[in-house]
């Protein structure tokens, strides 16, 4: 029987990356109490956050295949997750100015008899940022939805200086791994060459 991809995500990005491989999917959205998860530890974090959200999801049938991700941002042994107001968003980039920080993306991947959990770093630089730059920068309102305040795949690309690592893996899915691990449960990119 042919296998089928649920992703439990309501990220937009996470579908659009998906997309861009040509992996079929459908979405069932989990909803979890994120404050829940206590640890300090960037890796572990996010490695528990997207068992969770993998596992809020329920399985219905032997052929499904349900993939969560959880991204954060990490920055001298601190989490920064998505800001709350302007002024946190404010804060967060100011941080980051002129710094190396680390991208966390914890990843789950579960069927009826297997589950595979692991997380990828990637390491951002930053421009050393003006404080007016920040602020129209906060003004777009891009910082709100997005780990560490900044999206890297929109405005955000102008702050970068270098990575190292993953790309996707910054905005919210390391297809690359992904789509290596998925194999392991029967679910194949469909590439045909005509899309
Ligand atoms: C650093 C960075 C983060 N992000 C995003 C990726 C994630 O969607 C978001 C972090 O929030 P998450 O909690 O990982 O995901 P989500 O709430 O958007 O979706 P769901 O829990 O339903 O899967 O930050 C970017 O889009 N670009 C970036 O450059």
């Amino acid at each position: 029987m042919e296998k089928i991809l649920i992703l439990a995500s309501a990220s937009p990005r996470r579908q659009q990356i998906l997309k861009q491989v040509n992996i079929p999917f459908t979405i069932r959205i989990p909803d979890i109490d994120e404050s829940e998860i206590k640890t300090k530890d960037p890796m572990e974090k996010v490695t528990e956050l997207a068992k969770r959200k993998g596992q809020a999801v329920p399985i219905s049938n032997s052929n499904e295949v349900i993939l969560s991700a959880d991204t954060i941002v990490a920055f001298e042994e601190q989490i920064l997750e998505k800001p709350n107001n302007r002024v946190h968003a404010f804060e967060m980039i100011s941080s980051l100015s002129g710094n190396i920080h680390d991208v966390y993306t914890g990843v789950c991947i579960r069927s009826e008899n297997r589950e595979k959990v692991f997380a990828e770093r990637t390491k951002v630089e930053f421009w050393p940022l003006k404080k007016e730059e920040i602020e129209a920068y906060i003004a777009t309102e891009e910082p709100y939805d997005k780990a560490g305040a900044y999206g890297i795949q929109h405005y955000g690309a102008i702050f970068v200086k270098q990575i190292i690592g993953d790309y996707f893996n910054v905005v919210g899915l390391p297809v690359s791994r992904v789509v290596r691990e998925l194999k392991q449960f029967g679910i194949y990119p469909n590439i045909t060459g005509d899309n």
